[in-house]
């Protein structure tokens, strides 16, 4: 690679997301025929973008055939690493395969592999390769793969709104974030900061009428997406991206209650959500804008009850 791993934002100051590299799907009549015992999800706790897969496994049902393994919060120089002293941490447990650290699934996928080494991927141990490392398509393949369990996450009818909606939530709430969070100018912070809070003031006025989920009545993908953004807000970007023009639970009252009902009363988000792991990768591994590494005790709680 030419540049640093750590090496977070463009000459210009501005932080850009790059394109994901594996792009297929688990499907019946493809290469990557749907079989038990075949695939497996490699997430980090503290990642917003794996923990959309890790909800939308456990609402899809699909525990026994995407079993998964976690990384150590902490994403150093050499990225990922599959040490398991850390709570919750599990090392590689990818049955016959060596890996010490992500990288390793990369290069043993594509050797001349050079982009970044990103969670969540999906690894099948029959071809050994990487299926996806694109999150948002791995939530609509696992939504396909079930679609008799927990309900459709992605219908035919809501499309056009829902595809709306996770456009402009991605760019300006979802990596909006990270965009704020690592400008290196205060003009590219500025300018990233200000839609984010835009953005959620119009989140905030689409929950007003107090509705559970984001588009037509139901739990779909929109929610998914939003919600691990929304709950790391508080705990981490306030504060360490400088997302401070307001908090959820002071400033959001429709968001966060759409938040701590997702939270409190559906388990797929409660259970997978992991408020140690997530403050803890942020404030040690982003050393640049963190330099001692230390990490705040508050909010207390890290999402207020019901
Ligand atoms: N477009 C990807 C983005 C995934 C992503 O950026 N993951 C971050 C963690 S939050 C990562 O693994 N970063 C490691 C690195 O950039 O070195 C997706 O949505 O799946």
């Amino acid at each position: 690679m030419s540049k640093s791993v750590m090496n977070w934002a463009s000459k210009d100051g501005e932080f850009r997301r790059q394109v994901s590299s594996f792009r297929d799907a688990i499907k019946s009549g493809t290469k990557f025929e749907p079989q038990e015992g075949r695939y497996h999800l490699v997430v980090s706790y503290a990642c917003p973008w794996a923990h959309r897969a890790l909800i939308t496994r456990s609402l899809k049902g699909l525990e026994s055939f995407l079993p998964y393994s976690v990384v150590h919060p902490f994403l150093g120089e050499k990225g990922w690493s599959f040490d398991k002293d850390f709570n919750g941490a599990t090392g590689c447990l990818i049955e016959g395969v060596e890996a010490s650290h992500l990288r390793d699934l990369y290069f043993k996928a594509d050797q001349n592999y050079n982009a970044r080494f990103t969670v969540p991927i999906i690894w099948d141990k029959h071809l050994n390769t990487i299926v996806s490392n694109e999150s948002s398509e791995i939530i609509r393949f696992l939504n396909d793969l079930k679609p008799e369990t927990g309900g459709d996450l992605y219908p035919q009818h809501l499309r056009k709104e829902i595809d709306e909606l996770n456009e402009w939530v991605y760019h300006t709430v979802n990596n909006g974030v990270y965009k704020s969070g690592f400008a290196t100018t205060q003009e590219a912070y500025e300018n990233n900061v200000k839609p984010l809070f835009e953005s959620l003031d119009r989140l905030e006025k689409i929950l007003s009428d107090g509705r559970d989920y984001l588009v037509g009545g139901q739990l779909t993908e929109a929610d998914i997406r939003l919600f691990t953004t929304i709950i790391r807000f508080d705990p981490v970007y306030v504060g360490h991206f400088k997302c401070n023009l307001g908090t959820i639970r002071h400033n959001y009252p429709h968001l966060n209650t759409w938040l701590k009902k997702l939270y409190w009363k559906n388990d797929a988000f409660k259970s997978t959500t992991h408020f140690e792991q997530i403050k803890f990768h942020y404030y040690n591994s982003h050393r640049q804008i963190n330099g001692t590494g230390v990490v705040p005790l508050g909010p207390n709680p890290d999402i207020e009850p019901l």
